[in-house]
Protein backbone atom coordinates (compact mmCIF):
# COMPACT_ATOMS: atom_id res chain seq x y z
CA UNK A 1 0.00 0.00 0.00
CA UNK A 2 1.70 3.06 -0.93
CA UNK A 3 1.71 6.19 0.83
CA UNK A 4 -0.86 9.52 -0.43
CA UNK A 5 -0.73 13.14 0.28
CA UNK A 6 -4.29 14.67 -0.39
CA UNK A 7 -5.58 17.95 -1.32
CA UNK A 8 -9.31 17.88 -1.19
CA UNK A 9 -11.95 19.99 -1.91
CA UNK A 10 -10.12 23.23 -3.17
CA UNK A 11 -12.48 25.59 -4.53
CA UNK A 12 -11.35 28.18 -7.75
CA UNK A 13 -14.15 30.44 -9.12
CA UNK A 14 -12.49 29.47 -12.90
CA UNK A 15 -13.25 29.94 -16.63
CA UNK A 16 -13.46 26.22 -18.43
CA UNK A 17 -16.06 25.04 -20.35
CA UNK A 18 -17.72 24.05 -23.70
CA UNK A 19 -19.81 26.72 -23.67
CA UNK A 20 -19.37 30.59 -24.50
CA UNK A 21 -21.74 31.67 -21.32
CA UNK A 22 -18.99 29.21 -18.76
CA UNK A 23 -16.23 31.13 -20.44
CA UNK A 24 -17.59 34.97 -20.24
CA UNK A 25 -19.41 34.34 -16.35
CA UNK A 26 -16.88 31.39 -15.26
CA UNK A 27 -18.32 29.61 -11.93
CA UNK A 28 -17.18 27.61 -8.94
CA UNK A 29 -14.83 23.96 -9.62
CA UNK A 30 -13.76 22.21 -6.56
CA UNK A 31 -10.76 20.25 -7.31
CA UNK A 32 -9.61 16.84 -5.11
CA UNK A 33 -5.94 15.88 -5.85
CA UNK A 34 -3.83 12.98 -4.28
CA UNK A 35 -0.35 12.40 -4.88
CA UNK A 36 0.97 8.98 -4.19
CA UNK A 37 4.87 8.77 -3.00
CA UNK A 38 6.98 7.26 -0.57
CA UNK A 39 6.82 9.31 2.44
CA UNK A 40 8.95 6.95 4.59
CA UNK A 41 11.88 9.75 4.04
CA UNK A 42 9.99 12.19 5.84
CA UNK A 43 8.34 10.18 8.38
CA UNK A 44 12.18 9.39 9.75
CA UNK A 45 14.06 12.92 9.03
CA UNK A 46 11.02 15.09 9.74
CA UNK A 47 12.56 16.80 7.37
CA UNK A 48 10.22 19.21 4.64
CA UNK A 49 12.53 18.60 2.14
CA UNK A 50 12.05 15.00 1.45
CA UNK A 51 8.40 14.80 0.54
CA UNK A 52 5.98 17.35 -1.92
CA UNK A 53 4.84 20.38 0.39
CA UNK A 54 1.23 20.29 -0.25
CA UNK A 55 1.02 24.20 0.05
CA UNK A 56 3.47 24.33 -2.83
CA UNK A 57 1.14 21.72 -4.58
CA UNK A 58 -1.99 23.80 -4.04
CA UNK A 59 -0.42 26.80 -5.70
CA UNK A 60 0.85 24.65 -9.19
CA UNK A 61 -2.59 23.63 -9.12
CA UNK A 62 -4.09 27.19 -8.48
CA UNK A 63 -1.89 28.45 -11.46
CA UNK A 64 -3.24 25.96 -14.29
CA UNK A 65 -6.71 26.27 -12.88
CA UNK A 66 -6.08 30.08 -13.95
CA UNK A 67 -5.68 28.95 -17.57
CA UNK A 68 -8.86 28.44 -19.04
CA UNK A 69 -9.52 25.13 -21.05
CA UNK A 70 -12.95 24.13 -23.09
CA UNK A 71 -12.47 20.47 -21.27
CA UNK A 72 -12.42 19.41 -17.64
CA UNK A 73 -10.36 16.37 -18.74
CA UNK A 74 -7.70 18.98 -20.23
CA UNK A 75 -7.46 20.83 -17.07
CA UNK A 76 -6.53 17.62 -15.24
CA UNK A 77 -4.47 16.65 -17.51
CA UNK A 78 -2.33 19.82 -17.46
CA UNK A 79 -2.76 19.31 -13.77
CA UNK A 80 -1.02 16.28 -14.19
CA UNK A 81 1.87 16.76 -15.96
CA UNK A 82 2.83 20.16 -14.17
CA UNK A 83 2.93 18.08 -10.76
CA UNK A 84 5.31 15.31 -12.37
CA UNK A 85 7.52 18.06 -14.10
CA UNK A 86 7.79 19.33 -10.73
CA UNK A 87 7.69 16.36 -8.44
CA UNK A 88 10.66 13.76 -9.63
CA UNK A 89 9.49 11.48 -6.29
CA UNK A 90 5.59 11.64 -7.23
CA UNK A 91 4.85 8.12 -8.59
CA UNK A 92 0.92 8.53 -9.04
CA UNK A 93 -1.65 10.92 -9.25
CA UNK A 94 -5.50 11.05 -9.20
CA UNK A 95 -7.58 14.68 -10.05
CA UNK A 96 -10.76 15.28 -9.80
CA UNK A 97 -12.36 17.76 -10.81
CA UNK A 98 -16.65 18.89 -10.39
CA UNK A 99 -18.16 21.39 -11.28
CA UNK A 100 -21.44 21.93 -9.03
CA UNK A 101 -23.79 24.36 -10.97
CA UNK A 102 -23.04 24.03 -14.74
CA UNK A 103 -25.23 24.90 -17.41
CA UNK A 104 -27.40 22.04 -17.42
CA UNK A 105 -30.80 21.48 -16.17
CA UNK A 106 -31.44 19.27 -13.69
CA UNK A 107 -30.75 18.26 -10.07
CA UNK A 108 -27.67 16.57 -9.05
CA UNK A 109 -24.76 17.52 -6.40
CA UNK A 110 -22.26 17.97 -8.99
CA UNK A 111 -20.88 16.90 -13.09
CA UNK A 112 -17.42 16.28 -13.53
CA UNK A 113 -14.31 14.12 -14.18
CA UNK A 114 -11.32 12.18 -12.58
CA UNK A 115 -8.65 11.12 -13.89
CA UNK A 116 -5.68 8.68 -12.72
CA UNK A 117 -1.78 8.75 -13.84
CA UNK A 118 1.03 6.60 -12.75
CA UNK A 119 4.51 7.78 -14.40
N1 LIG B 1 -16.67 14.89 -20.53
C1 LIG B 1 -17.02 16.20 -20.49
N2 LIG B 1 -18.25 16.54 -20.86
C2 LIG B 1 -18.61 17.83 -20.84
C3 LIG B 1 -17.70 18.83 -20.42
C4 LIG B 1 -16.41 18.43 -20.02
O1 LIG B 1 -15.55 19.25 -19.63
N3 LIG B 1 -16.09 17.11 -20.07
N4 LIG B 1 -18.13 20.13 -20.38
C5 LIG B 1 -19.34 20.49 -20.74
C6 LIG B 1 -19.82 21.86 -20.57
O2 LIG B 1 -18.76 22.75 -20.48
C7 LIG B 1 -20.66 21.78 -19.26
O3 LIG B 1 -20.15 22.58 -18.27
C8 LIG B 1 -22.08 22.13 -19.48
O4 LIG B 1 -22.76 21.27 -20.32
C9 LIG B 1 -20.30 19.54 -21.29
N5 LIG B 1 -19.87 18.17 -21.24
Amino acid sequence: MMDKIFLSGMKFYSYHGVFAEENKLGQIFIVDAVLTLDLKEAGKTDDLETTINYGEAYQLIEKEMETPSKLLEHVAERIVRALFEQYERLEEVTIKITKQNPPIAGHYDGVGIEINRVR
